[in-house]
This record gives structure tokens, C-alpha cells and sequence, in this order.
């Protein structure tokens, strides 16, 4: 049982390595927030809002999704004892949306769960793989810088490369990495970039062998992508509109998509993100784990999501420094020929860096 005596929100800026571009957005500075639930007896979990600086991936922010832990999400959880973390989104049900915000939270309630139990996050979801294939994205650039980074994440073991494209760049660079890598594991992500005007264009891709085109039609459709499923031999897979379990079951049945990722933020918690994972095992559909440019934590519980048998396609999780100089938890992720370790000590398995989190720390409130 569970009994938060105490919340600590982390506003916290990272500068990334090298800035993430795709149709919609450059990432350079990357903000985010962190939760720190901590018990009577001074144990900590911890979770990670997901939401940018600016809505263009989804309608959160991380202006709103302070706000809204603030002031409706951390007072319905303070105080009162929770038997499981399964019972969190119930607790939150009066709120409407404002997934990520939940996420974050939730996703601390289970690492602070997790330690009390004396159980890995990975095995209280029920995972049992000890190692995640590891996947890479590439940002949009242009071909001689994308086909560059792609030489250079092969090199370094990444099995399954996803490429961000846009009308005007995306048949040329497909070429070019065909050419290079005839046999590579390769997708392609679009993050709303197109509408069914563009049917011809998109079907040109179909000759590439994609293993998916990810998000090619509007963020909140699930119909035309059902129409362009019709056209196309490549699956599509969703992201942006998929934010919750009925979301997923809706789309499954009209055939908007026949790949399915998940982002524990994106569907609002790991219990929601487990259910879908249910339900795709019950179909057969394959299933992924995508990222969010997120730092440690996030990572961590997303490699543990990630140990469930129904993630059987290599996700967008990346090593520590894919990303950043030094990373938020202790060990860093690394991948070892292409594959992550999944961790089996309690909770999600990773220490907090605290040196570095004060150094990145822009905000910090606590809730009592
Ligand atoms: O490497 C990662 O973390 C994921 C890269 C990525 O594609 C992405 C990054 C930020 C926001 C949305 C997306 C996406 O999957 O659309
Ligand atoms: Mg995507």
C-alpha cells in the first residue's frame, strides 16, 4: 500500500546534442518535468511529463501540464492510500484528458510501488524479456546529413531505423538510403504531414519495403487513414491518434492502422499502455514502444513496458547518449549489439543523478 505524504515537481531544461527536426518542429532545448512521490517512510518514485514547450505534438504543454498536476491531478492522490497503481486512473477520472500530466504521475506512484513491493517495474507489468531490441530516428536534414546519421547509428548497433519525412522530402531520401542499405530494418514517420490529397505520392513509397509509415494523416483521424490503409501495401502505423485503450480498439476495427505504437505519456499511463498491449497480444497486432526525446526516467519505464511479450517490433528506444551529454539516471541506458538491458532491481531500476537534476533544475515546487 501506498501512502504519498509528499509530491516534488522538477521543471528541468536539457539541451540536446544535436537539435530533432521533423515536419512540424526543430527540437534544440528540451523542457520537461519531473515527479518525485515520496512515502511515509521516505522512499521516492519517480515519473516524467512527456509534453514539449509548445503543443504541436499534442494539445499538452508543459505550461498546462503543471497546472494541471498542480491543481487537480497531485490533490487527488496526496494522503490517501493506494492498494495499487492500477487504481491511480480512477482516481483521476474526473479530469478529462491531459494524458501526459497523468502519466508522470502514475508513473511515479509505480516506481514507489514497485520499491515498496521490492519488485522491477518490468516484472510488476508482467514483462518477461530481459533484453528490448533497440530502435534509432533520424530527423529530417538533408539526404547526405540523414544518410550520414543512419551510417553512424548502423555502426553503432540500432536495428530498426525510423526517418522523419515531409512532402518533397521522402521519395528522394528513401532512394538514397535504399541504395546505401538495401536490407535495413527502415520506417518512416510523418507526424501529420500529408492528407489523402497526396494518395499518389504516398503510394510511391510502397516500393521501398517500409516496415510501416507512421502518422501520414491528420493528428485526430482515424477515418481517411482507414481510406489510405486501403490504397497502400505498407502498414501504417499511429501515433498522434491513438491517446487511449478505445482509441486503439476503434482504429483496429475499421483498419485506420495495422501497427500500433505506444507512448506511455501519449495514452495517459502504464496502465492504459498495458491494456493496449493486451489487447494487440489478443489480435495480433504488432506493437511498439515510441519515445519522446524523453531523459532516464522515462526511458527507464518505457524499457520496462517494453519487456512485455506483445512489444515485438524494436521501438524508438535509444541509448542515453543518443540524446544527451549526461542523462538524468545512473547507470545510463547503453545498447550492447543493438539491444537494452532491462533491469531487475526494484522499481525502475535506475538511480536518479540528483547532482545533475539540481544543475538542470529550473523550478522546483513541493506539495504537502
Ligand atoms: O527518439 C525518440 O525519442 C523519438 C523520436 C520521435 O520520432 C518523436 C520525438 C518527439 C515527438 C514525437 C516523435 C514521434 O514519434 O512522432
Ligand atoms: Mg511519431
Amino acid at each position: 500500500m501506498v501512502i504519498l505524504r509528499q509530491v516534488t515537481l522538477y521543471h528541468v531544461r536539457m539541451t540536446l546534442k544535436t537539435p530533432f527536426s521533423n515536419s512540424l518542429t526543430t527540437v534544440t532545448d528540451r523542457e520537461l518535468i519531473l515527479a518525485e512521490a515520496e512515502d511515509e517512510e521516505g522512499r521516492s518514485g519517480w515519473g516524467e511529463c512527456v509534453a514539449f514547450s509548445s503543443p504541436w505534438y499534442t494539445e499538452e504543454t508543459i505550461g498546462t501540464a503543471w497546472h494541471v498536476m498542480k491543481d487537480f491531478l497531485i490533490p487527488r492522490l496526496l494522503h490517501t492510500p493506494l492498494l495499487h497503481p492500477g487504481e491511480v486512473p480512477k482516481r483521476f477520472r474526473s479530469v478529462r484528458r491531459h494524458p501526459m500530466a497523468k502519466a508522470a504521475l502514475e508513473g511515479a506512484v509505480w516506481d514507489l510501488w514497485c520499491k515498496e513491493q521490492g519488485l522491477s517495474l518490468a516484472s510488476a507489468l508482467g514483462g518477461t524479456r530481459d533484453w528490448i531490441e533497440a530502435g534509432v530516428a533520424v530527423g529530417a536534414a538533408d539526404p547526405d546529413t540523414m544518410l550520414e546519421t543512419i551510417r553512424q547509428r548502423v555502426e553503432e548497433g540500432y536495428r530498426r531505423v525510423k526517418v522523419k519525412v515531409k512532402p518533397g522530402a521522402d521519395v528522394e531520401v528513401l532512394e538514397r538510403i535504399r541504395e546505401a542499405f538495401p536490407e535495413l530494418p527502415l520506417m518512416v514517420d510523418a507526424n501529420s504531414a500529408y492528407t489523402l490529397n497526396d494518395l499518389e505520392q504516398l503510394k510511391r513509397m510502397d516500393k521501398f519495403h517500409l516496415l510501416m509509415i507512421e502518422q501520414p494523416l491528420s493528428a485526430d483521424d482515424i477515418v481517411d487513414h482507414a481510406r489510405l490503409q486501403a490504397e497502400l501495401a505498407t502498414p501504417i502505423c499511429l501515433d498522434e491518434s491513438l491517446q487511449s485503450f478505445d482509441d486503439v480498439r476503434k482504429a483496429l476495427e475499421l483498419d485506420s492502422c495495422r501497427v500500433v505504437n505506444v507512448k506511455v505519456g501519449r495514452v495517459g499511463g502504464l496502465t492504459e499502455a498495458k491494456r493496449i498491449h493486451d489487447l494487440c497480444q489478443r489480435k495480433g497486432i504488432p506493437l511498439w514502444c515510441g519515445g519522446m526525446l524523453e531523459s532516464g526516467i522515462a526511458r527507464a519505464h518505457n524499457i520496462a513496458l517494453a519487456s512485455l511479450e506483445g512489444f515485438n517490433l524494436p521501438g524508438d528506444i535509444s541509448a542515453s547518449n543518443r540524446y544527451w551529454e549526461r542523462d538524468l539516471i545512473r547507470p545510463e541506458v547503453t545498447v550492447e549489439a543493438g539491444q537494452i538491458p532491462v533491469p531487475d532491481g526494484p522499481g525502475i531500476g535506475f538511480e536518479v543523478d540528483r547532482e545533475q537534476l539540481r544543475a538542470v533544475c529550473r523550478v522546483r515546487q513541493v506539495f504537502t
